[in-house]
């Protein structure tokens, strides 16, 4: 109804069991609340929430013009109304490392199980666009220790993202990921591998657990989960899958309705109002107000 049973420290709770046990942890990226639904509907065991889906969501491209309130807000209406982890998308942590640390407190009031921060100078790029720039290892370690001391909840899952594959290469990202572990992460995020090969090769240097990104259009082979649970991955996200097929079947629909006049030819291929009732929970509410209106005060007649 209308939030989660499970308390954010209950859903940290359950993300880091899930890291600490062998096996895939799949978390879609939610585009909405609703669609966040769907994904604890469909059996996922999480919910991410991407910054390439928030920015698009407000007609901007992804190179850091989002603000912390504006992560923090989306990522608290989607983390509230799940019982999974919700993982965010928290850029660069919005500014120095004073800013990280203040990302965190205010991710952490938001309800969510944790967020991933990159090593990208701000503004940054989406991770699978050329012309990215990483920091030195010293500024990206700073930002990293600023978010790790910050944390009130000892459960917020603190992921560590590098994007130095594409400016630095391989070697580069194990270093990175192997200090990113010294100094703390919870688990790393090797942004834009190559495919199954150099996940093996990360996942042999570093003993954190490690999430892959299988994003569409971009620099990674698109790795069945089989596949990665067979490397040992812990965590992959599907940060822009359903945001890219909501779209494409909304430039459907609207062609057909432009061209024909109406939408009539559509209707079964949408979510019914049936089915949109019992994902929203109707029936919940329903019993909420009888039980509210019909067996409370009496109104003397
Ligand atoms: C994971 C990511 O950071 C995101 O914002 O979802 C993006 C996804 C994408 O642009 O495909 C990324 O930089 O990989
Ligand atoms: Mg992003």
């Amino acid at each position: 109804m209308l939030h989660s049973r499970s308390t954010p420290q209950a859903k940290r709770q359950a993300l880091r069991a899930g890291l600490s046990e062998a096996g895939l942890l799949r978390l879609p990226g939610a585009f909405s609340p609703l669609a966040a639904r769907s994904i604890e509907r469909a059996g996922f065991e999480g919910v991410y929430v991407s910054g390439a889906v928030l920015s698009a969501d407000l007609a901007l491209p992804d190179v850091g013009l989002t603000t912390l309130s504006e992560v923090a807000g989306r990522a608290q209406a989607i983390a509230r109304v799940t019982e999974l982890p919700t993982l965010v998308d928290a850029d660069t942590g919005f500014g120095e490392p004073l800013n990280t640390a203040r990302t965190i407190q205010i991710l952490e009031d938001a309800g969510v199980a944790g967020c991933h921060i990159e090593d990208q100078v701000n503004p940054k790029r989406c991770g699978h666009l050329d012309g990215k720039t990483v920091t030195p290892l010293p500024e990206a370690l700073r930002r990293l220790r600023a978010a790790v001391n910050a944390r009130r909840d000892p459960s917020f899952v603190i992921c560590a993202r590098t994007d130095v594959r594409t400016t630095e290469g391989l070697d580069a990202t194990i270093e990175r990921a192997k200090a990113f572990a010294d100094a703390g992460a919870d688990l790393i995020f090797p942004e834009a591998l190559a495919g199954a090969a150099e996940f093996e090769a990360v996942r042999k240097a570093v003993e954190v657990p490690l999430l892959a990104n299988m994003t569409e259009f971009g620099k990674s082979e698109l790795l069945p989960a089989a596949t990665l649970r067979d490397l040992g991955i812990n965590v992959v996200i599907y940060p822009v899958t359903l945001l890219r097929l909501a779209m494409g079947a909304v430039t459907e629909a609207l062609r057909v309705i432009e061209a024909d006049g109406t939408q009539a030819g559509l209707v079964e291929r949408m979510q019914t109002r049936a089915e949109l009732y019992d994902l929203l929970d109707y029936s919940g509410y329903t019993a909420f107000d009888e039980d509210v209106f019909s067996h409370g005060y009496q109104e003397e007649r």
